[in-house]
């Protein structure tokens, strides 16, 4: 591999990343769901038992809008290797995800990736990168989502002039998943406590990173113990907004982002704040026992929230 000094950006934004493919069924939509924290306490929760089972003679299980994530899993094993940008695979966080949902995702499909770089900063400490994919349904050629996943890579940096730091992005800003909070008071607040197997469930829906269960891995990483997968944070706060606010239907939300602050560790309590401001949903999601923000952003939904 080249040095950071070796990095040529310029080169890296012209890697063409090869389509992947991800194949799926009602097991694994369901694995998820339980991973993301259905029915966690309560097995006949009466808004979440559709994620898991076919209730009422249904044809078949509805599927969480943030199963999404994981078309993806089959991209990041090229998609995080740029050319020349050397980096440690266990220093890499998870730093942001945006999610667009063009229909209700079917209980099992067949899935084509279209992958592409969507932004390269230099950081200095770090390397920033965003990998977006757009995943169709291969029977009907259907768009059904656009992930872009930003991972932060420590230790990856610094492969550009510190006077004049390389930054590149190709989507519009008001897609950044950093957000304001609002100083008033919040509109819906749920909370959930996450088990402390609850990392060795959700990696079982594909993302086996060994900073989730490996105690070696996430010393060297820099954390007590291995710590939570933030798409499972982020599973586990869009379950909260469909809860709260789209009343159980998990087809009203039509856009996720979230920035990832701080690290979870399972067995912790999730407090998740929401705010309504016109058809978005702004977030916050807090760690009880730390009183520490850990996750933020926004839901973009479906239809008026007006009778709200
Ligand atoms: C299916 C797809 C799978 C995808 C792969 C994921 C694999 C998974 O297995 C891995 C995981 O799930 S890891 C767990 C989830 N993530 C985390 O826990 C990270 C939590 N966040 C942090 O620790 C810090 O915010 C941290 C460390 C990220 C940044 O904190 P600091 O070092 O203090 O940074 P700071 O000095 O504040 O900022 C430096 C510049 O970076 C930008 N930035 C900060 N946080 C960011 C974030 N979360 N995402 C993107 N950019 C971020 C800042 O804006 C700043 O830039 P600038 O100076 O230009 O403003």
């Amino acid at each position: 591999m080249a040095s950071a000094s070796e990095f040529d950006p310029a080169l890296a934004l012209s890697h063409k990343f090869p389509d992947t493919t991800y194949s799926y069924t009602e097991r694994d939509a369901a694995l998820y769901a339980l991973g993301v924290g259905v029915c966690l306490s309560d097995a006949v929760d009466g808004v979440e038992l559709k994620y898991v089972y076919h209730e009422n003679g249904q044809g078949s299980i509805k599927v969480l809008p943030t199963f999404a994530t994981l078309l993806v899993l089959r991209s990041g094993a090229s998609g995080y290797n740029l050319p020349g940008l050397e980096y440690d695979p266990r220093l890499l966080l998870h730093g942001q995800q945006y999610i667009e949902l063009y229909k209700p995702l079917p209980s099992s499909c067949h899935i084509h990736n279209i992958v592409s770089l969507a932004g390269l900063h230099d950081k200095g400490k770090a390397a920033i990168l965003e990998i977006e994919t757009k995943s169709y349904e291969k029977e009907s050629g259907d768009l059904l989502c656009m992930n872009r996943t930003t991972v932060f890579l420590r230790g990856a940096g610094g492969f550009s002039k510190s006077s004049k730091p390389f930054s590149y992005t190709n989507y519009p800003m008001n897609q950044n998943p950093a957000v304001k909070i609002p100083e008033s008071k919040p509109f819906s607040v749920f909370e959930d406590r996450t088990q402390p197997s609850q990392a060795l469930l959700y990696r079982l829906s594909g993302d086996y990173n060994p900073l989730h269960s490996d105690p070696m891995v996430a010393k060297v990483a820099g954390f007590s113990q291995p710590i939570l997968h933030g798409l499972c944070t982020l599973g586990f706060a869009v379950r909260a907004i469909i809860k709260c606010i789209c009343r159980g239907d998990p087809d009203l939300i039509k856009s996720v982002a979230g920035r990832f602050l701080l690290h979870v560790y399972p067995g912790e309590t999730l407090v998740t704040e929401m705010w309504l401001e016109g058809s978005r949903v702004i977030y916050r999601t807090k760690v009880k026992e730390r009183k520490r923000t850990v996750l933020s952003g926004y839901v973009g939904l479906r239809g008026l929230t007006s009778s709200l």
